[in-house]
């Protein structure tokens, strides 16, 4: 009897851009007519065929925010299981880029420091926002980022 082949995951390149003056976060909002519209995220997308995560990175944040990367510090790599879909996350830290942000799929985006005031946050995107406030020696609170948090301010 054969079993079933294991899911495989969805490779996806996320950058955590951290702004050099503050050390503030660049966070986005998924734009309409993605899954989760409106929650927030880190911004990124999947890996295109015979793509590295940073080839991927340089082009989703050419795409998506217009601006050129200089760096891509590979960091973490984290997994998520969501109703529809595996998702196998690769962690990038940029500290440099070239060009000037332009939201092109009307999406939003806000700077911030730890914790963060935007809510929802995608939950496969929490394992980072832990790591990057135990970096700082910040306390993290999971629960805070829930769309259920959203009903109770
Ligand atoms: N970009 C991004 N994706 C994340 C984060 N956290 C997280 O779980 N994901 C998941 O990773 C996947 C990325 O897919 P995406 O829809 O952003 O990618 P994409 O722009 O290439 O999508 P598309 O070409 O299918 O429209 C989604 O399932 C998303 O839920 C995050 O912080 N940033």
């Amino acid at each position: 009897m054969s079993t079933p082949l294991a899911q495989q995951p969805t490779e996806v390149a996320v950058g955590v851009l951290i702004r050099e003056s503050d050390g503030a976060l660049l966070i986005t909002s998924r734009p309409e007519g993605k899954p989760r519209a409106g929650w927030w995220e880190f911004p990124g997308g999947k890996l295109e065929a015979g793509e590295s995560v940073e080839q991927a990175l340089r082009r989703e944040l050419q795409e998506e925010l217009g601006i050129t990367i200089r760096n891509c510090l590979a960091w973490k790599v984290t997994e998520h299981a969501y109703s529809h879909a595996l998702v196998r996350l690769h962690w990038c830290k940029v500290t440099q880029w070239d060009g000037d942000f332009e939201m092109r799929e009307g999406q939003q985006m806000a700077w911030q420091q730890l914790p963060l005031t935007v809510r929802p946050v995608l939950e496969g995107s929490l394992p980072v926002l832990q790591w990057l406030s135990e970096e700082r020696g910040l306390p993290f609170d999971a629960a805070v980022y829930a769309e259920s948090a959203l009903s109770e301010k």
